[in-house]
């Protein structure tokens, strides 16, 4: 079948390189979340209360049909097609809650763009995300997604809003199958999308853990995305700590100064830790699949009329 290919972000060693303390994106710089591999961008209240609660039902309004349920845990749904067996998007019209109001598409766009700007015009559209494709996950509370990578046949470069309720996104590595690794227990990744991967053991405790409050985007870039994992613990409670964890229940989380959240600020100060119950937490994530069934808009209107 014919594919489009562009170019993969990989050309040129990821879409975010950073040299040392001189990057080239200060404004997403000032975003970047310390001590995890390049490169994750953490950015609070990236939409409005409004907007969430509009999302949130737009989503949930949305067709019957449109939810998959994963086993008996998390309901999906895919906007802007489904991915064939090979990797192909077999694209659709995104819907225009994604695209026109909020104009989410665009803010986050405008938030590459202008975090890129200056020293990079016309090199501008490969730092893009361009998303084509955004997957909703709603999680409820004791429901999480296992150790995984979204895969190759997407650009590293995701973005995921959180609505509804806060989680706690872990990052995971996988452990050298050369160099020997001290005793440590390992469990292995559910089957990877990427085959590169299948079966490699992983480290059963994750590198790093990143607090996600509603209505903040989460960037994931390069080799944090390329190769590592992303997790979501099936917990219904999160403690979480700036510094050291004292038990198990606990986690230290990478991004406690980018929270913006005083309440938050007030507990992990005064009692060295902050915890919540989670809710029902719906999440979007804008990604962009590198190959697209050609055929445009004949396969779009087909889209469109099978949602109808
Ligand atoms: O809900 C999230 O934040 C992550 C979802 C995810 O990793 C996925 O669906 O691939
Ligand atoms: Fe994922």
């Amino acid at each position: 079948m014919p594919i489009s290919t562009e170019p993969t972000a990989h050309d040129d060693g990821g879409i975010f390189q950073h040299s040392g303390s001189s990057s080239a994106f200060p404004a997403l710089e000032h975003f970047r979340v310390q001590n995890v591999p390049p490169a994750a961008y953490y950015v609070p209240d990236f939409i409005t209360e409004e907007e969430e609660a509009y999302l949130l039902r737009k989503v949930e309004e949305s067709p019957q049909p449109k939810w998959k349920r994963v086993g008996s845990g998390r309901r999906l749904q895919y906007w802007g097609g489904t991915m064939s067996k090979n990797g192909v998007l077999l694209p659709e019209p995104l819907p225009d809650f994604l695209t026109a109001f909020p104009d989410i598409i665009q803010r986050i766009e405008s938030f590459l763009g202008a975090a890129s700007s200056g020293k990079s015009e016309g090199k501008g559209k490969e730092r893009a995300l361009d998303a084509n494709q955004v997957l909703v996950n709603e999680y409820e509370p004791g429901q999480g997604i296992s150790p995984h990578e979204d895969g190759p046949a997407f650009r590293p470069l995701v973005a995921t809003l959180s609505l509804g309720s806060h989680t706690v996104l872990d990052i995971h590595h996988y452990l050298s199958t050369t160099a020997p690794s001290p005793p440590m227990v390992t469990s292995m990744p559910s089957p990877s999308d990427d085959p590169a991967n299948e079966g490699r053991p992983i480290a059963a405790i994750p590198l790093a853990h990143l607090l996600l409050l509603p209505r903040s985007l989460l960037i994931l870039s390069s080799s944090l995305y390329t190769s590592h994992l992303h997790a979501i613990a099936p917990r219904t409670k999160d403690i979480v700590r700036s510094k050291e964890a004292n038990s198990d229940d606990e986690v230290v989380i990478s991004n406690a100064d980018l929270l913006c959240d005083a309440f938050i600020a007030d507990r992990l100060r005064e009692n060295g830790s902050w915890e919540k119950e989670r809710g029902v937490r719906t999440s979007l994530t804008f990604r962009h699949a590198e190959k697209v069934l050609k055929g445009g808009a004949f396969s779009m209107a087909l889209g469109a009329l099978r949602r109808t």
